[in-house]
């Protein structure tokens, strides 16, 4: 069974008095449990309404959006916050970590709101997650003392800290040089490795070139998809991955 599917997903911003914008057009998408999806596509193609679509952040205009078995049509807003906070983590560049918290309250907090675990063992995920990406030194730190990249891995330790089935991004790169963008992936397909779905949009060819597949998004539909097949990091095959996506990208007319 599908993770996440669209059927006939539409989605029409409503722009002045009887003005409405076609966004999404009829989008059917599969995305299998443990998949790594990346979306491209040009500016304005529809990629990041598209995330917000499908996590139930914002409300489709037709169609149906299953997530885990779930049609997210029929769902109340505390019901969506639940799955939200319970089974989807995010890396947008608009959820911002809080200021007055520090590194370590600001990965910990989701997890006290949702309740699941004991305080003992969040604290342990939270630290477990701090030592994975490399930040455990810079827990008791204010967000504004540490680096872009430190801080996108602070993102990502908070959107895994309530272990979710799926992990979405919006350019969770998009911000960064690109060594740091390279150890953002790496961090990434390590987790998916590790069994989290992941769908994120990038912009950046070396960053998708690590996902398994790339959707081509075109005017509010997928034009096209390209695989790759898993990537592991311990095979330097990246050069070959970006080649194969570049090669076909251009031929998507990217
Ligand atoms: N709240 C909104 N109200 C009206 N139109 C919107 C709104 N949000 C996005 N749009 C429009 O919807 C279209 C798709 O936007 P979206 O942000 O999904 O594209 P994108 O592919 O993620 O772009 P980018 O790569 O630049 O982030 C654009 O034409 C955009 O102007």
């Amino acid at each position: 069974m599908f993770i996440l599917e669209t059927k006939g997903l539409s989605k029409d911003y409503v722009t002045g008095q009887n003005l409405r914008q076609p966004v999404l057009k009829e989008i059917d998408l599969q995305i299998w449990p443990g998949e790594f999806v990346a979306l491209m596509g040009p500016s304005g193609s529809g990629k990041s309404t598209l995330l917000y679509t499908v996590s139930g952040m914002d409300e489709m205009t037709a169609g149906s959006v299953v997530f885990n078995g779930q049609e997210l049509a029929g769902l109340s807003e505390n019901e969506l916050a639940g799955l939200r906070l319970n089974k989807m983590g995010f890396i947008f560049q608009q959820m911002h970590l809080l200021k007055n918290l520090n590194i370590r309250d600001n990965i910990i907090l989701s997890a006290y709101q949702a309740n699941n675990s004991s305080r003992s063992a969040i604290n342990h995920r939270a630290a477990e997650l701090m030592r994975k990406s490399g930040i455990s030194a810079l827990a008791e730190r204010d967000i504004t003392q540490v680096s872009g990249g430190q801080l996108q891995r602070a993102a990502i330790c908070r959107a895994l800290i309530n272990e979710p089935d799926i992990l979405f991004g919006d350019e969770p790169t998009g911000a960064l040089n690109s060594k740091s963008a390279g150890e953002i992936m790496d961090i990434l397909a390590e987790i998916n490795l590790s069994g989290t779905t992941i769908l994120m949009a990038t912009h950046d060819t070396k960053v998708a070139a690590k996902a398994e597949r790339v959707l081509y998004m075109l005017d509010g539909s997928i034009a096209g998809e390209h695989r790759l097949g898993k990537y592991n990091s311990t095979e330097d095959d990246s050069k070959e991955r970006e080649e194969k996506l570049a090669a076909w990208l251009f031929k998507m007319g990217f």
